[in-house]
């Protein structure tokens, strides 16, 4: 890729950036937020269309005009998002996608097993997907990209949707790629990775590219020092707290599946009490979404299980939970955290017009406005105005602006779902510090994360979700690494004897 570059209004996404990636290499793209990674990497895959710049590939100039061309010259894209049918099986999926360039349909299926056993990524051609592991699913999206001879493998932020376990896995399969010639372009926030996996990486920064390394030859902290210079702390200490008083209690909270898409939750009992972090740690479909549903008051099938500072809130809307205190940091910040096409002045009415936004009735657009401003300034969202749109805002800026908005509202209880799902370094250390201030300002805390570091880090006590039960919860210092695996894989037994 030489000097492209992408406008958007307001803000120069790619400014002449160059890129090369030879044969068979392990290359990291990182950057801070907005730094112009996913509109790189969707150029490349033909998704979004460049202002300037030239494309060479194999030594040839060439133009990328969809994904079905970056298919046909062997590039291959795992997104963030999956893009799959639950309802339908993993053949019926990779032929919906494949459409024409799926080659001979009658042994699919064969070929699925074969690649799939190949690379060490087993997968049962006819399961449907709905029923598959997360990580099951990402092998669908790796599969689906093999079957067509791939050349050029693109994983945008591929592990933070995966446990320790898949990710050793996932970077196996990536090693023997490359070893076959196999390019593969990576991006991630987590250092550690990089260093582990990637033979070369290229830093961007403002839309420009900012350095080269060989990550080998560097630590994640000098890595990160030249992500985001020399102004912005990159470690922060671990401070642990006891709480004051129970806030959140969950009394044997149990909920039926009302699909078979859902999972029930089984007689879950623990409490977040104020001035005290308490987190949940699981792999990604075993109970997390309904948990904090039942939470949120999106889902209030519950009766007498849930109690928020004393009061029984079962029948309570989210509205009305929000009135006692609560802030709510969902999953999926875009479409539930966020309307995609609403501006942020909107987008900061939705949960905060209770902080006086709204005067007898009637909306105040200049207090919408100076508090959509305050938010973008103190969590550093990179964004040309309040006017933009949430959709036109880069994964992490708008999980900064989210977590903005929710805290400024000064919550009792504040429950969060991946906190620093896709977010830069710089800002991973300033949503820990908030949400540190907050506990130490007496909020009860409590995040649902598959982020293992990150609870470990953040949190005074931990537990993990299993099939829709939660184990019993521990001081975080009292809770060994391999001990929160087994809970995490529903072995419960020695959390029961510490309870
Ligand atoms: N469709 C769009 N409309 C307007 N602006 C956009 C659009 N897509 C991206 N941008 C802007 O381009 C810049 C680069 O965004 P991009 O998504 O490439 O960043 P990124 O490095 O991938 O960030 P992150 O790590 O948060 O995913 C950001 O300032 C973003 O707001």
């Amino acid at each position: 890729m030489t000097h492209i570059s992408k406008r958007y209004p307001g803000c120069i996404a790619n400014d002449r950036i160059s890129l090369a990636i030879d044969d068979g290499e392990i290359h990291a793209l990182l950057g801070e937020n907005g730094a112009g990674k996913s509109t790189l990497m969707k150029i490349l895959y033909g998704v979004t269309k460049p202002d300037e710049g030239a494309l060479t590939w194999n030594g040839t100039p060439t133009r990328i005009d969809s994904p079905a061309d970056a298919r046909a010259l062997g590039i291959g894209m795992v997104f963030q998002h999956f893009s799959l049918f639950e309802t339908l099986t993993v053949r019926e999926n990779i032929e919906l996608a494949l459409g024409d360039q799926v080659g001979d349909s009658a042994n699919l299926a064969q070929r699925i097993v074969d690649t799939s056993a190949r690379y060490g990524l087993p997968l049962d051609p006819e399961q449907r997907v709905a029923t598959l592991s997360t990580g099951e699913k990402q092998r669908v999206e790796i599969v689906r990209c093999l079957l067509l001879d791939i050349q050029l493998l693109i994983l945008d932020e591929p592990t933070s949707v995966l446990t320790p376990q898949e990710v050793e896995r996932l970077f196996e399969t990536l090693r023997l790629l490359s070893q076959e010639g196999c390019s593969i372009l990576f991006i991630s926030h987590k250092l550690h990775e990089v260093v582990s996996l990637c033979d070369k990486a290229t830093i961007l920064r403002h839309g420009q590219v900012t350095g080269q390394c060989r990550p080998q030859e560097e630590t994640a902290e000098s890595i990160a020092r030249m992500m985001v210079g020399d102004d912005i702390p990159i470690s922060n200490d671990t401070q642990r707290a006891t709480g004051t008083g129970v806030f959140l209690d969950i009394r044997r909270l149990s909920t039926k599946a009302v699909s078979t898409f859902e999972v029930a939750l089984k007689n879950i009992n623990f409490n977040v009490q104020c001035g005290e972090i308490v987190g949940i740690a699981g792999v990604a479909g075993n109970g997390q979404e309904e948990l904090l549903r039942a939470l949120s008051g999106e889902d209030t099938r519950s009766t007498q299980q849930l109690w928020i500072d004393g009061h029984c809130v079962d029948a309570l809307s989210p509205l009305q939970r929000r009135r006692l205190g609560l802030a709510f940091v969902p999953e999926d910040r875009l479409g539930r955290g966020a309307v995609p096409e609403m501006d942020l002045n909107q987008n900061t009415l939705l949960t905060s017009f209770d902080s006086g936004l709204v005067r007898r009735g009637f909306l105040r657009p200049g207090a919408i406005r100076a508090l959509t401003e305050r938010i973008i300034a103190k969590y550093k969202v990179k964004t040309p105005s309040a006017d933009a749109s949430a959709a036109s805002l880069s994964g992490g800026n708008l999980q900064k602006f989210i977590i903005g908005r929710e805290v400024e509202q000064q919550p009792k209880l504040l429950i969060m779902a991946h906190p620093t799902w896709g977010v830069d370094i710089g800002a991973q250390v300033a949503i820990h510090n908030t949400i540190f201030a907050l506990r130490n300002q007496g909020c009860a805390v409590l995040v649902v994360s598959e982020d293992l570091d990150e609870l470990y880090k953040i949190c005074d006590r931990l537990g993990a979700i299993c099939d829709g039960a939660v184990s019993p919860l521990r001081l975080t210092d009292q809770m060994p690494l391999a001990q929160l695996g087994r809970a995490m894989a529903g072995d419960f037994d020695a959390n029961e004897e510490a309870a």
